[in-house]
């Protein structure tokens, strides 16, 4: 017995394109599960397979212990008790904000649903708003409010579609935050589909990097970052230097010293890819590097320094540094690494 979202094995196909590979996954009540990845990848496909949008050519949905794809049987959209949040959602233009949030609750008791659709529009901060009309409120009161009346019905899965990229910077950070903490108060299931990294660490559970239609790779925030399952995973969240190397002896001997590249057959050539915080820079005039650019982004300073090969041509190395102690541009430097930061082939998922 499972409740929540259980995905097992699906497939889809548009034509003879296999767009969603074999993809399993579960998302329990009260958690939150993003699915990552870049454009074309198969995150709305899977969104709208659990929705009941699509129908899966291979696999089985499974929603609170209901089979409701697969194994011949295909429950259409409104008999799942999902909850939608897209971007585009609109509301209802011809009714106001309190019917709009009664509309999946509509045949329930008078007074029973007003006082539920009053409740929702509470915990989202839009009661004030009930007699309003959806054009005269804001982008971000109107996904508010949207959020209030997807939740009303009490949904067993709530599904969203990039609900915040319509919204301005500033806004969006509230509102998702906002968002986060009512799905978190309602304890509901939460599958939802972004293409943006910081969004996806600030809001997940846990994260599932997709790629060309498979689930790459699957778990916490900072597991992820912390220990990539590939050098794809690894430069999905932020830039990275990636380093060429020729693994000899189960090791990677790079500019920036020898990593063990445990498992790896000689010769092979690797992808050692090493996060920008990895690398801090000590000014010293005998130093094997060269601050080539410095560039004050805000919070953070990137640094960009050269670093002679062997060969004698230069490396360019990113590195992020923040507080005092930043050298300054043509300043020779020594370099120390953190190891921790460094990933070498196969990485450790
Ligand atoms: N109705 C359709 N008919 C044919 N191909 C489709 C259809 N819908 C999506 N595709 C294709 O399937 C692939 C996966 O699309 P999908 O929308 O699931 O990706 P995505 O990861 O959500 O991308 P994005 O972040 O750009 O929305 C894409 O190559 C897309 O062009």
């Amino acid at each position: 017995m499972t409740e929540g979202l259980k995905i097992e094995g699906l497939s889809h196909f548009y034509g003879t394109r296999a767009v969603v590979r074999d993809v399993s996954l579960h998302v329990a009540p009260g958690e939150l599960v993003c699915l990552l990845g870049p454009s074309g990848c198969g995150k709305t496909t899977t969104l709208r397979l659990a929705a009941g949008l699509e129908t899966a050519r291979h696999g089985r949905v499974v929603l609170n212990n209901r089979i409701v794809s697969g194994d011949g049987r295909h429950v259409p959209p409104e008999g799942r008790h999902v909850g939608f949040l897209f971007q585009d959602y609109a509301l209802f233009p011809h009714l106001d904000v309190r019917a709009n949030v009664e509309f999946g609750i509509r045949h329930r008791p008078p007074p029973e649903r007003h006082a539920r659709a009053l409740d929702m529009l509470e915990q989202v901060g839009m009661a004030d708003y009930a007699k309003s009309w959806p054009h005269q409120l804001s982008g971000g009161q109107q996904q508010r409010v949207a959020l209030a009346r997807a939740l009303a019905p009490a949904p067993g899965l709530m599904l969203l579609d990039e609900p915040f990229s319509g919204l301005d910077r500033r806004l969006r950070d509230q509102i998702r935050d906002e968002t986060l903490g009512v799905l978190k108060r309602n304890r509901v299931a939460t599958m939802m589909v972004t293409h943006d990294p910081e969004e996806a660490m600030a809001m997940a559970d846990r994260i599932a990097i997709m790629r060309d239609g498979r689930v790459v790779q699957m778990g916490r925030p900072a597991t992820l970052y912390d220990a990539p399952a590939d050098a794809f995973v690894a430069a999905f969240f932020g830039e990275v230097n990636t380093l060429a190397a020729i693994v000899r002896d189960q090791n990677v001997d790079t500019p920036l010293g020898r990593f063990p590249a445990t498992g790896t057959p000689d010769g092979a050539v690797v992808q050692v890819v090493v996060r920008p915080e990895a690398i801090t820079p000590h000014p010293s005039a005998d130093g094997v590097a060269m601050v080539r650019a410095v560039r004050p982004l805000g919070a953070v300073t990137q640094v960009l320094l050269e670093l002679p090969q062997p060969d004698g041509s230069p490396l360019d190395l990113r590195c992020r540094l923040s507080g005092a102690g930043i050298p300054a541009e043509g300043e020779r430097v020594a370099i120390s690494i953190d190891r921790a930061l460094v990933f070498a082939p196969p990485l450790t998922g």
